[in-house]
């Protein structure tokens, strides 16, 4: 999408053909800054210290880190090394382990000496079908928010999101601001209501930066202010992204998406979960009791960091010396809650059924 109105992707291949360029997301919306990725330690810590994020281009960047340790050492012990290297850069989107089985499907068959240049393919490809997928789900969301145009007509369709599942957390796109993003294109009003998403800030730092880039009306609101807005008839449905979904439909998302969902619940707002087919863990089969949940760092609790009126950035702390802090990255909202998944394959009720009829080759994979 469009950054001062020059197209940019989250990541790619250098000039050179083999680093990898990605957007430091830890420095938005403050500062611009591409790094180069050199090593799959360097995607590793990407990863982990989140200069990338976001359930999908976590994905890619371990797609990456992989074809970058293939250059380093093609061996059977290098590609096992590289493996384990990057699956437990972060434990809760399931994208990082699909990205990781792929590439290791792709490449643990074939001589050594041909490893690295089938990762960098399969990697590419891997890249180029999220954009695809981003593209389906866009689609598909559009003719949700058709609906609710055509019932307002001159009206502004209000949508609440929650933490950032925008093209910075993609490769391209974005997964709940795909369909808006088609929607501002195709002429329709829209305004997105922008969950700051603390303790890390995505929303504010990150889909507000990428919404205003692309012209998109938004609000940034705190993270408590969804359910009064609901209320008031001010939200017409909520689009969120997720980092995992169990195959009975329970959805992982940022911390404070639950709420979220059992306001729009209590007040009949639809609450749509958009996802890419990677973010489906079919060996999951209650995401309450088995999606691991992510603890951080009790820093990004007690401290924030913004720009300082003369133009520096600071870093303040704003909790008690002494009191504990609590960081639980996400959270599970069940699938009584959601009204639908909106994936590349159509808009989907979220349940056993309709997610195995859906995507039946996912099944069998996750069988073997
Ligand atoms: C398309 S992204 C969906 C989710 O990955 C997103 O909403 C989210 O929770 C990201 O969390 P983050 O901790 O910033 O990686």
């Amino acid at each position: 999408m469009k950054v001062d109105g020059k197209h940019f992707r989250s990541i790619w291949r250098e000039h050179d053909g083999w680093s990898i360029g990605a957007i430091d997301q830890r420095r938005l919306p403050h500062e611009f800054v591409v790094a180069k990725l050199t090593s799959c330690e360097d995607a590793a810590v990407a990863i982990r210290d989140m200069l990338v994020r976001g359930a999908p281009l976590i994905g890619a960047t371990a797609a990456y880190g992989m074809a970058l340790a293939m250059r380093e050492d093609a061996s059977d012990a290098g590609l096992k090394r590289a493996y384990e290297t990057l699956v437990v850069a972060r434990p809760t989107a399931i994208n990082l382990k699909w990205a990781l089985d792929e590439m290791r499907m792709a490449i643990a068959p074939i001589d050594p000496l041909e490893r690295a240049e089938a990762a960098y393919a399969r990697a590419d490809e891997i890249v180029e079908q999220d954009v695809e997928i981003n593209r389906g789900i866009a689609g598909n969301g559009l003719k949700l928010i058709e609906a609710i145009a055509s019932k307002k007509p001159g009206g502004t369709v209000n949508v609440l999101t929650h933490c950032n599942a925008g093209w910075l957390a993609t490769v391209d796109w974005g997964t709940a601001t795909a369909p808006i993003y088609l929607a501002h294109e195709r002429g329709i009003k829209i305004h997105v209501w922008v969950d700051e998403t603390r303790p890390r800030n995505q929303g504010a730092s990150l889909t507000a930066w990428e919404l205003g880039h692309h012209g998109v009306p938004h609000t940034v609101i705190p993270d408590n202010t969804g359910g009064h807005l609901m209320q008031h008839g001010m939200v017409d449905l909520a689009i969120v992204g997720t980092d995992r979904v169990a195959a009975n439909g329970d959805v992982c998302n940022k911390i404070g998406t639950y709420l979220k969902a059992l306001a729009a619940h209590d007040n009949g707002v639809p609450f749509y979960v958009a996802l890419p087919s990677p973010t489906i863990d079919f060996a999951v089969h209650d995401g309450i009791r088995d999606i691991p949940i992510e603890q951080r760092s009790g820093v990004e609790v007690t401290d924030m960091t913004g720009r300082t009126a003369d133009g520096r950035l600071e870093t303040v702390r704003i909790v008690p010396e002494g009191s504990p802090v609590a960081n639980y990255a996400f959270d599970v909202t069940p699938a009584r809650l959601v009204t639908g998944l909106i994936t590349e394959r159509g808009v989907l009720k979220p349940d056993r059924a309709s997610l195995a009829a859906a995507f039946p080759e996912r099944i069998a994979a996750a069988a073997k």
